[in-house]
């Protein structure tokens, strides 16, 4: 880590995006070491003391979390461990072809305090009110830009790149789901999800996406769900042109930082796709259905999605066994109203309380990480590429394409007791829905989804 980023240099990057935790610069200068390379920088939650000066690190039970993990419990900061989170747990279950933990490089704090003026006019209203640099962080995380192809013999070629959050892509299966929440079974937690961000205006409208469909293996389903993510990306689709939004938001669900739509990408996708005018979004549709379906990097983040095979209605009393605490679940109830469920997982010996929480943790990474297409055609000549090639069809043409899985953050173990709640709260927001309208299920949900086109 022998770089360090001085004052002088915060010119040289520029607002790429952000998201809850991260702001994302891209480097615009000429060092042959940064040339292709983003800047990750974390944030300072305005509601929370401003006091992280990068040596805070794990607590006592993280420790113990993750203590098959030397690289991550020996880590002097919790950065540190985070980058090596991605290194040895993620990277080796997603595969490392997708997986760029980055290097850390230092961060002055005159260049986060230069980065956090430089940026401010790019950044949506809601995200400064919500978070700013965090300009007591002594590194940063250095990372390639997976929007790009590394300049080389094809210079000329522009790169489209497509930023896909797909969050959970199954249905819930664990026996620990209580009765009166069945509903998890059968709909999606995204789903349901909508509907209590739409009720917090922290969207203007309910997505159509179904993760299912994107996970499903099937071409039709596929294209299906990124139809469905075009039209209404929220946070959950972002398109680039060598590395310039040009559909979706910078800042995530209540952002309306871009107005493109997809008649706007039509007119952009002329570089990329060699089709009459109308035509061209159809056959990017096409062109990013076939490599999701043939990657297979999907089939390999749900397999680690599904590592949360309890679900947190049942993760969440591993969780007080772990951290030795009486279980507020079960706490709150009377002796013979407790589960006979509960108390079969309280009795579970420490060991397996251990990987149900852990397992549960890595599963939330999985959750809520995104994945990065980038493509760009490939020229006559060219099938000594390295990289992977998928093939358009409808145009008859031939592209590179290259996938990477971005922002696969260690979730702190303290999170636990609010994803229990969450769960809670996008249940009953969904049920009550149902329930005050008067059709079937199905009447109701397609009834509140017209209202909110
Ligand atoms: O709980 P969820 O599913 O809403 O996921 C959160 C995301 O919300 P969304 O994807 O919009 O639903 C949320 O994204 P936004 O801020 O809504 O863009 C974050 O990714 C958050 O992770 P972290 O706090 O940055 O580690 C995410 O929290 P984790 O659950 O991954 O800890
Ligand atoms: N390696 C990368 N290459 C190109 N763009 C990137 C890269 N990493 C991040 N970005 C861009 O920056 C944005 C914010 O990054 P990131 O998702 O890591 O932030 P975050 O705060 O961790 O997100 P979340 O809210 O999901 O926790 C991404 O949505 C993406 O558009
Ligand atoms: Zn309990």
């Amino acid at each position: 880590m022998d770089l360090i980023l001085e004052e002088k240099d915060a010119a040289d990057w520029v607002y790429r995006g952000e998201g809850a935790a991260n702001i994302v610069l891209a480097y615009t200068g000429t060092t042959p070491t940064l040339v292709g390379k983003v800047l990750r920088i974390q944030k300072a939650p305005e509601n929370e003391t401003h006091c992280s000066n990068g040596s805070l690190s794990f607590s006592k039970h993280e420790l113990l979390l993750w203590k098959d993990f030397e690289e991550l419990v020996q880590s002097p900061t919790k950065e540190i461990a985070a980058q090596q989170y991605a290194q040895h747990v993620i990277s080796p279950l997603l595969g490392s072809k997708h997986v760029d933990a980055g290097i850390r490089v230092l961060v002055s704090r005159e260049f986060l305090e230069e980065i956090e003026r430089n940026i401010k006019s790019h950044r949506p209203d809601w995200r400064i009110d919500a978070a700013m640099v965090d300009t007591l962080k002594q590194s940063a995380l250095l990372i390639s830009d997976h929007s790009l192809f590394p300049h080389g013999i094809f210079k000329g070629n522009v790169s489209i790149s497509v930023e896909i959050k797909p969050k959970c892509g199954f249905l819930p299966f664990s026996k620990y789901i209580a009765r009166q929440n069945a509903i998890k079974r059968s709909t999606t937690r995204f789903k349901m999800h909508q509907v209590l961000k739409f009720r917090q205006q922290q969207i203007p409208n309910l997505s159509k996406y179904d993760p299912l469909d994107l996970f499903s293996g099937s071409k039709e389903r596929i294209h299906e769900a990124l139809k469905a993510l075009c039209n209404n990306p929220q946070n959950n689709f972002r398109v680039f042109l060598d590395g310039s939004l040009i559909l979706g938001g910078f800042g995530g669900v209540a952002d309306n930082s871009t107005s493109a739509t997809a008649e706007a990408l039509e007119g952009v996708l002329k570089y990329v796709i060699e089709a009459d005018d109308g035509l061209r979004m159809t056959s990017f549709l096409e062109l990013l259905t076939e490599t999701v379906f043939k990657s297979g990097v999907l089939d390999r983040l749900l397999d680690v999605q599904k590592l949360d095979n309890y679900d947190v209605e049942g993760a969440i009393h591993a969780y007080y066994n772990f951290i030795s605490q009486p279980c507020s679940v079960c706490g709150g109830l009377g002796e013979d109203e407790v589960s006979p469920r509960a108390t079969f997982l309280h009795a579970l010996p420490p060991n397996e309380s251990l990987e149900i929480v852990k397992n549960f943790l890595i599963a939330t990474t999985a959750k809520d990480c995104s994945l990065m297409f980038c493509f760009r055609r490939r020229e006559d000549g060219g099938s000594d590429s390295s990289y992977d090639m998928v093939y358009l069809e409808s145009t008859n043409q031939v592209f590179d394409y290259k996938v990477h899985f971005i922002d696969l953050d260690l979730k702190p173990l303290e999170k636990m007791e609010h994803y229990y709640e969450l769960d809670k709260k996008i249940v009953s927001a969904y049920t009550e829905a149902l329930q005050n309208g008067q059709g079937t299920e199905n009447d109701h949900t397609v009834k509140l989804y017209e209202s909110t086109q």
